[in-house]
């Protein structure tokens, strides 16, 4: 790996080389957008774009055979792989890039649990960054859900998704994430993990005819049109309720965190890191 940052804060600007990072994923919507944003920064470059099957080139930058990666990340030398793929591919190219000492970041979601070990162990070798969702206004709403869950920790709780329907996962991974938020904070307001039966349940769906028992968290993913992603947790009770929403206007929300993320974890130490580690105490630019 390149050190293009004197600073080692992860900077890139007063002068110093760009940021040059590889995408995996090129052909893909989040690759694309990743590619396009990179082009229109003066402190990213980008050294290499592959993908799986063949690809034109997109905005102007050549689309290699990821199947060559471990040979490419030698000749381009990148300082920052960014990945947005699959998650059974994601966890190979993570591998590929700790082997060639290049960071990492990957907005990848729906991993299993051996594909996140994977990921672990990849970090132990090279800085890397993983995020379900790199939109700042994403950060905003996990913090807002933690003190809203904390401040009526009896209320219930019902989390809706919706995106395009070309989405494979279900439910989306910042749900997952949101979901992970809101069960920790009422485990911390309950004063140990709940091991019994009143621990949170994450109901997927519903139907059927059964009364909504306190401990479940409702779960509703929709797949329609290109919805580009949103999430909102419902809290109700006690004749009120309060939803907290985050709608994404496009995909250069999430490549620009991305790339904001990248050039943070650069010069970094092996480590698992997250995109709340970039944002430190605030979430604005
Ligand atoms: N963290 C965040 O902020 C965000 C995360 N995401 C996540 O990013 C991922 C990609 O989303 P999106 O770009 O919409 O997906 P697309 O299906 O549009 O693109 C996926 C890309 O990854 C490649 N790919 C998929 N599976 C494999 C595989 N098994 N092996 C090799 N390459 C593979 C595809 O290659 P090919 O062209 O050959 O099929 C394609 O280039 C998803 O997990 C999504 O949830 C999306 C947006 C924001
Ligand atoms: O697939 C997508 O599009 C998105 N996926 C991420 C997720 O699974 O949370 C992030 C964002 O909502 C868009």
């Amino acid at each position: 790996m390149t050190a293009r940052n004197a600073a080692g804060d992860g900077s890139t600007g007063g002068g110093s080389d760009p940021l040059r990072i590889a995408v995996t994923g090129a052909g893909g919507r989040m690759g694309r957008e990743v590619i396009e944003a990179a082009r229109a920064r003066a402190d990213v470059a980008v050294a290499l774009a592959v993908n799986r099957t063949p690809t034109d080139p997109i905005a102007g930058v050549d689309v290699a055979d990821a199947g060559h990666l471990a040979d490419l990340l030698v000749d381009a030398d990148p300082d920052v792989l960014v990945d947005f793929t699959g998650p059974e591919s994601a966890a190979e190219y993570a591998e590929t890039a700790a082997e060639a000492g290049v960071a990492v970041v990957t907005g990848t979601t729906g991993f299993d649990s051996g594909g996140t070990a994977r990921l672990r162990a990849a970090s132990e070798a090279v800085p890397l960054l993983k995020a379900s969702n790199f939109a700042r206004g994403v950060a905003a709403l996990r913090r807002a859900v933690r003190e809203a869950v904390a401040a009526v920790p009896g209320y219930d709780v019902e989390l809706t998704e919706t995106h395009h329907n070309g989405k494979r996962d279900a439910p989306s991974g910042t749900a997952k994430t949101l979901l992970d938020d809101v069960e920790g904070v009422r485990e911390e307001v309950r004063g140990d993990p709940a091991g019994g039966d009143d621990r949170d349940r994450r109901v997927h769906g519903r139907e059927g005819d059964a009364p909504r028992e306190p401990n479940e968290i409702g779960v509703h993913a929709r797949r329609a049109g290109d919805v580009t992603g949103e999430h909102e947790v419902l809290l109700a009770g006690n004749r009120e309720t309060l939803a907290l929403t985050h709608r994404a206007g496009d995909r250069g929300v999430f490549a620009a965190g991305a790339l904001d993320a990248a050039a943070w974890l650069v010069d970094r130490d092996p480590d698992w890191y997250d995109f709340d580690d970039v944002l430190g105490d605030g979430v604005s630019e």
